[in-house]
């Protein structure tokens, strides 16, 4: 008998980079250059290569997904006798800040819209369910922006609920990175949707005890498929390091910036000022609160140096 019984038992495959992308099939690329020069966020070096390889595979496996998922919800409402509502097929994505979870969300969303089927796709971020800045001065959390305990997670767990539930217009508020904070009066309107993605640091949080032991619901029940986006932390440290010098010319500059103290920096000082807030907030919210949560995705995506995925670890049980 083999002594490692673990691995055995496995509910996980894992699939390097050149045998992930094999599983692309046929699936056909249906994105342009330009596509792809609109999907680019800051300092990106998203290519073709990267699409085809890595996020083609995954678009074919999100739509097999979707229609088995379409299937059970019908066999569900066969056995109840009831009418079957169409309900949107969820997708949460999950990782560190400046891992690339926005723009992991920007491509599926691209690549989904372009299903035969041709399906509507809704792409919100968590971070509109932060508690405005005053309400986190209030709660001396202001140093703790992205834990757990700075979001609304009643709020957001009931916005994911009421889209899955079909609800004709469901509405999020909506954060700035700009001003740093909540921006009164805006929000986002889903109207229900084919698909919705939901990208945020902690959308893979278990669900909350409460003080009379029962445990709640959490965002990740109501998710029919969830990525996490990984990579070593020095890596991400950088990625995170690097964006912030490119904001400091472009959105830090602006007279409405929270950072635009940090605009006239130089690069030396402005460098120092990103680790230090990474060192300080973003490095021990990923080891203590995002990191445990990896196991609970359906799939991650592992990346090396710039971006490129190199591992894949697909749920199979
Ligand atoms: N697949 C990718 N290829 C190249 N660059 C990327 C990729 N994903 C993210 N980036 C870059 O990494 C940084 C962080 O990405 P972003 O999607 O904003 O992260 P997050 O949403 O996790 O904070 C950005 O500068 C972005 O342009
Ligand atoms: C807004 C964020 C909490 C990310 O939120 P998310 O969309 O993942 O819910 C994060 O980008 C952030 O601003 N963190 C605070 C520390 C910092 O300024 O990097």
């Amino acid at each position: 008998m083999a002594s490692n019984g673990a691995a055995l038992h496995s509910p996980y495959v894992e699939l390097d980079r050149a045998g992930w992308a094999a599983l692309r099939d046929q699936h056909p690329m249906l994105l342009s250059h330009e596509d792809i020069t609109r999907l680019r966020g800051l300092g990106e070096r998203l290519d073709m290569e990267e699409i085809e390889q890595v996020y083609l595979p995954l678009s074919r496996l999100l739509s097999f997904y979707e229609r088995e998922t379409e299937q059970l919800h019908q066999v569900t409402s066969d056995f109840l006798g009831e009418r079957r509502e169409r309900t949107p097929f969820v997708i949460g994505v999950a990782g560190s800040v400046a891992v690339g979870k926005s723009t992991t969300a920007r491509i599926l969303q691209a690549l989904i819209q372009r299903w035969e089927s041709e399906p509507t796709v809704e792409l919100v971020t968590t971070d509109g369910f932060l508690y405005p800045n005053k309400v986190l001065n209030e709660r001396n959390l202001m140093a703790r922006k992205g834990y757990p305990e700075s979001y609304d997670r009643r709020a957001l767990l009931r916005f994911v609920m009421e889209v899955k539930s079909g609800k004709p217009e469901v509405r999020a508020p909506v954060y700035s990175h700009l001003t740093y904070d909540i921006v009164p009066g805006q929000e986002v309107v889903v109207r229900r949707p084919d698909v919705l993605i939901v990208e945020g640091l902690n959308v893979l949080q278990p669900p909350r005890q409460h003080s009379d032991g029962r445990t709640g619901l959490s965002v990740s029940d109501f998710f029919d498929f969830s990525v996490y986006v990984d990579a070593k932390q020095d890596l991400i440290k950088k990625w995170y390091v690097d964006r912030f010098q490119e904001l400091r010319h472009t959105a830090f500059s602006q007279p409405e910036s929270f950072f635009r103290r940090y605009a006239s920096l130089d690069d030396d000082a402005a460098e120092d000022m990103a680790e230090s807030i990474w060192d300080a907030i973003n490095a021990p919210n990923l080891v203590e609160n995002i990191l445990p949560t990896r196991g609970r995705a359906t799939l991650v995506l592992s990346k090396g140096e710039d971006h490129a995925v190199n591992r894949v670890r697909l749920r199979r049980l």
